[in-house]
Order: structure tokens, then C-alpha cells, then sequence
């Protein structure tokens, strides 16, 4: 019998998770990646034809990208002490994804790399994209990924067929357009791509320069510059200070009135993200929750020196921000923060909506998000349609994903969407798990998804439970723990370390590392993803027999 042909849209790090997955469960996938590399937002490039284009799927977001400064700053450090003696041990025990996937990491260090190819021993917490482009060049000459790339290949449109198979379009560059037919197909090109504008009067008047953060690269290019950067997410945290030591003023406007709480990169040495452990973001309360980040915040980089921009929200109501110099900046003058825009004139001067000016802006620098795009499909298969869409506010509609487990729409069967999660972590090992769930439905492992209304009822939940949690925003609408939803799928796939098991077989220290992230006795590492691999090792996979 042939084997299921699998179409992989997108050669980032979930596509290439997914290619792999595919090959160790002896499917047949044929990967489309649009730019001439693999790695995509991760691997940096200078503006060009190729990637200038919000429909080409090479995007080098700020998100990671800001210049080679900043990412720097953002990502040595954080690295280091995660890749510590056990985790190469364990992983040497490693045999495939399905025995082995859940290194319960987090985004920095080893917390990001998947479970089977551990991130190089010396490489810092906090890695710079180079280092993160080549440890994707690493996996995918170790797992022999590129034969099943085309490159240069954009897919244009999927089509259902009526044996509920795909028609997949696309052309290579250079070359005719062309179809192809599939059993399934994983859509694997992210939420990153596609820059989401506000709609201000007299942008189009503005003669400064106008850009989403998306194609910032290098602060040279504002050099002595008066610049205003919207938005306060990490984008514009990071631009901002990167600015602030070339322009000659930065502004940062806050639609919210208030900043957002920024939280330091490093807490005690550690990379802040570590003492977000399984039990604290399972068992911890919000309220408690809040109450240290609070304190955190107030006892390392804050309060704000203008009291009046502290915010007026809950730290667990937004997207966490991490910047360890924006109140630096705030303090000596070189970044001062306005009200939002209300509107941008031909004279280049910008007025804002505490009746405010500013004369003389060079230039604006959108850092206000993203657009949850896949223009080669048609947009109901992700949002759900009017009938769903209804239910939500504008804003929040923009960017609405409504998919059962976060991959699956309800009513289109053999496709999924990976990596369509916004995690309080990294997403790598989600992808990675996502694309190991995905391969054990079609061959079988693991039952298929429940009727259509079950699908509905768990979307539902989990939209309410977001819009319960986050303040309303476009940003908000795909946000994930990472422990949670790791584990929603270890659990069906055989991998979680349920209590007793891992006692027994581990000793009290090892879970209470699972647990908190540092042993009870003996030699402390924060390094949970070692112990974690190790102990997702010797769970017996469910997936190993079929379980229907
Ligand atoms: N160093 C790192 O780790 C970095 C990580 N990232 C990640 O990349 C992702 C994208 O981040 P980012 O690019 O910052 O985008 P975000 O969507 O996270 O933030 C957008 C910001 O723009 C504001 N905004 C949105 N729409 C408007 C509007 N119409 N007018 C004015 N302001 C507006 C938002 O305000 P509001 O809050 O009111 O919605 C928010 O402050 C995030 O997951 C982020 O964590 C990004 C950069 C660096």
C-alpha cells in the first residue's frame, strides 16, 4: 500500500518538526516553503525582493531579528546553564519522537530545542539567530529534512476534493503553476507574517518614513532621527531601547494611556521564564500569580519613574513583556512615552489624543503586531465563519482561530494548523508534539477527533477562558500555557509523567523537579527539560499499540 501523502506549507521550525515526524511514521511529506532557506523568521536577512513581501512566508520579524544588538542581549545570556550535563546524558537515551517527545522546555536554552536534538552544550540561554538558524541547518542535516523541501514554492490555493483529499496549487519560481493531490495537509506558516496596521487620519499624508517593526533591521537607519514607535509589546520594547542610543529622541505611544508591566529578562541569575514551572502555572492561583510578578517587577526594574504610566491592569492580563532597560531609557529622557496618535499631518507633525504635538517626526515605526493571515485558503476553515464570528468583538474577531486543540477545524477533516499558538514559552516542543499527535491520528495511534458539536463546545470553552483572562485585543487571541497545553496532548499520546509512574520509576527527586523545576536534594541545576526528556523516555507510549 502506498503511503499517505502529507503536503507541509512552510519550512520554519514547525514545518520542519513536522517533516520529521512524518518520515518516523513512515508517511510521505512533501514540504512548500516559499523562500530559498529553511529556519524562516529565524533566519535572518537584509530587506530584499524575496522577503519584502507580506505574502512571501520569509519574514524576519523584530520579534527576533531587531539587529544583531539586540538579539544579542535578548538571547546570550539566557542560554547557558539549560544546557548543562544531564541533558546530553538523557537525550542520548532518546530513540524517536514517539517515545521521547516532552523535554517541558521553555523558550530559552533547552527549553526550546526539541526533544530528541538538544541544543549544543556551550551555547548561551539566550541564543542569537544565528545560533537558532543553525541549529534548524543542525536537525535538518541530521534527520536529512532538504530532500523533502521544494524550495522557492509558493502555495497558492487548497482545495478540497470530494474524497475529502486536498488539491494543492502552487508555483516554483521560475516555473509553471502546478497541482498536486494529498491525504492531509499541516499548515506550518506561523502568525508572524502577515504586519497588522492602525488605521490613523493622514497616514497617508505623513511624508516621514512608515514602517511595521517587521521590516525594521538595523537602528542606524535611524540615526539622529526623531522617531515615534507604536505599540508597547516586545516589539516596540526592544526597538525603542535599541533606538535610544542612536536617535535623537524616541517616542513610545501607549494606545492603553499606561505601559504595559515589564518584567527583567534574568531573575537571580536565571532566565525568568525558569520559575514558570509546572506547578506554578498549574496550581497557583492568578491572584497569587500576580502578586509575585508584582513584587518581582517592583523589587528589580520597577515601579515606572512616571508613576502615572504604571499599569492599571493585572500582569496575567496580557501577553508578558520582558525588557530590562525600557525604565532605564525612561529615566534619562532618551524614550518618552505619549498617548496614541490621533493623527499624523503632512507637515510631518504627529498630534495625539491628549491634544498633544510633536513637530519634525522622521519616522513611525508600527510595532503593533501581526495579522493571522493564510491567504491561500479560504478564511472560514480558521475563524469559523459568520456564525462564529458574530460572537466576538471587532478587534478580536481580526485574529480569531477557531480550532479544536488549537490545530483542527471542526468541519474540515485532514488538515491542521501547528504552531497557531501564542505560548507563555516556546513553541518549538508544541509544534513538535502537535506534529506527533497529528501523524498518530492519521496512522491510527490515537483516536480521531470527536463529532463536530464536542469540537465546538472545547473551542468555546477555551475562547471564554482567554477572554476571561486577557484584556481584548487581537493580540490575545491564540495565547497559551505552555506547560498546559503540552500536557493536554502527553496525555493522549502516552508521554505525560502522571505522578505515581515517574516516582516509581524516577524517586520523589527527579518529580519534584518535574514539578518545580529544581530537585529536592542533591546538586541543584534549573535545567527541568533534562529530567523531563528522561522521564518522557520511560513512559510507555500508549501510541505504541493502536488504542481503538
Ligand atoms: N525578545 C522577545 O522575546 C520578543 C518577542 N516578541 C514576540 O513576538 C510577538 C509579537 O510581538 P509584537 O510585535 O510586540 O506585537 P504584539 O501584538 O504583542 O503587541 C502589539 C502592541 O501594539 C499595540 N497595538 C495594537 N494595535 C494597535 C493600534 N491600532 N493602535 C495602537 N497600538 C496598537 C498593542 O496594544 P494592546 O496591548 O492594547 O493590544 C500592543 O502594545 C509576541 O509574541 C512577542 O512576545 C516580539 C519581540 C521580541
Amino acid at each position: 500500500m502506498s503511503k499517505p501523502k502529507i503536503a507541509i506549507i512552510g519550512a520554519g521550525p514547525t514545518g520542519l518538526a513536522s517533516i520529521k515526524q512524518c518520515i518516523a511514521d513512515n508517511l510521505d511529506p512533501v514540504c512548500f516553503e516559499a523562500t530559498s532557506y529553511t529556519a524562516g523568521l529565524w533566519r535572518y536577512t537584509e530587506i530584499s525582493e524575496e522577503n519584502n513581501d507580506p505574502h512571501s512566508s520569509c519574514y524576519n520579524s523584530v520579534v527576533i531579528n531587531t539587529s544583531k544588538e539586540i538579539v544579542g542581549e535578548l538571547f546570550w545570556q539566557l542560554m547557558l546553564k539549560i544546557c548543562k550535563d544531564d541533558r546530553l546524558r538523557f537525550s542520548a537515551r532518546a530513540v524517536n519522537l514517539r517515545q521521547n517527545l516532552y523535554p517541558g522546555t521553555w523558550p530559552t536554552g533547552n527549553r526550546m530545542s526539541f526533544s530528541d536534538f538538544p541544543i549544543p552544550k556551550d551555547w548561551p540561554y539566550y541564543l542569537h539567530n544565528k545560533l537558532v538558524s543553525k541549529y534548524f541547518d543542525m536537525y535538518t542535516e541530521k534527520f536529512q529534512l532538504i530532500p523533502h523541501i521544494k524550495f522557492n514554492t509558493t502555495v497558492l490555493n487548497l482545495t478540497m476534493l470530494p474524497d475529502k483529499r486536498w488539491n494543492v496549487r502552487y508555483v516554483t519560481k521560475g516555473k509553471e503553476e502546478t497541482e498536486q493531490v494529498f491525504d492531509y495537509v499541516m499548515v506550518c506558516t506561523g502568525h508572524h507574517r502577515y504586519p497588522r496596521l492602525p488605521n490613523y487620519q493622514g497616514m497617508d499624508q505623513f511624508q516621514g518614513k512608515q514602517i511595521h517593526s517587521h521590516f525594521y533591521r538595523v537602528p542606524s537607519d535611524f540615526a539622529n532621527k526623531r522617531v515615534v514607535v507604536v505599540g508597547c509589546g516586545n516589539s516596540g520594547m526592544d526597538i525603542s531601547v535599541e533606538l535610544s542610543g542612536v536617535a535623537s529622541q524616541v517616542y513610545v505611544c501607549t494606545r492603553r494611556g499606561t505601559l504595559p508591566w515589564i518584567l527583567p529578562r534574568l531573575l537571580r541569575g536565571k532566565p525568568i521564564d525558569h520559575y514558570n514551572t509546572r506547578f506554578y502555572t498549574t496550581w497557583i492561583p492568578s491572584f497569587i500569580k500576580d502578586y509575585f510578578f508584582k513584587r518581582t517587577v517592583k523589587t528589580t526594574i520597577g515601579p515606572s519613574p512616571i508613576p502615572d504610566l504604571d499599569p492599571k491592569t493585572n500582569p496575567s492580563d496580557s501577553h508578558p513583556t520582558l525588557k530590562t532597560n525600557f525604565y532605564d531609557c525612561l529615566s534619562n529622557g532618551t524614550i518618552i512615552v505619549k498617548p496614541n496618535i490621533s493623527r499624523l499631518n503632512k507637515d510631518n507633525s504627529i498630534e495625539f489624543l491628549d491634544n498633544t504635538k510633536l513637530e519634525n517626526i522622521d519616522a513611525i515605526i508600527y510595532a503593533t503586531g501581526y495579522k493571522i493571515e493564510f491567504p491561500f485558503l479560504d478564511s472560514k476553515i480558521v475563524n469559523g465563519g459568520d456564525e462564529v464570528l458574530k460572537m466576538f468583538d471587532e478587534e478580536y474577531r481580526e485574529n480569531l482561530v477557531w480550532l479544536y486543540k488549537r490545530m483542527f477545524p471542526p468541519k474540515y477533516p485532514n488538515i491542521a494548523f501547528l504552531g497557531l499558538v501564542q505560548l507563555i514559552g516556546a513553541i518549538f516542543p508544541l509544534s513538535e508534539m502537535q506534529a506527533r499527535y497529528i501523524t498518530s491520528q492519521i496512522t491510527g495511534h490515537i483516536s480521531s477527533n470527536p463529532p463536530i458539536s464536542e469540537m465546538y463546545k472545547e473551542i468555546q470553552e477555551h475562547q471564554a477562558s482567554l477572554q476571561k483572562r486577557y484584556y481584548t485585543s487581537a493580540r490575545h487571541t491564540i495565547q497559551g500555557d505552555y506547560f498546559q497545553e503540552l500536557d493536554n496532548l502527553a496525555k493522549v499520546l502516552g508521554c505525560y509523567p502522571y505522578s505515581l509512574q515517574t516516582i516509581w520509576k524516577y524517586g520523589i527527586n527527579m518529580y519534584w523537579k518535574i514539578l518545580f523545576g529544581y530537585r529536592l536534594f542533591g546538586r541543584q541545576s534549573w535545567d527541568g527539560a533534562a529530567d523531563a526528556i528522561n522521564i518522557y523516555n520511560g513512559c510507555q507510549p500508549s501510541t505504541s499499540k493502536k488504542n481503538h
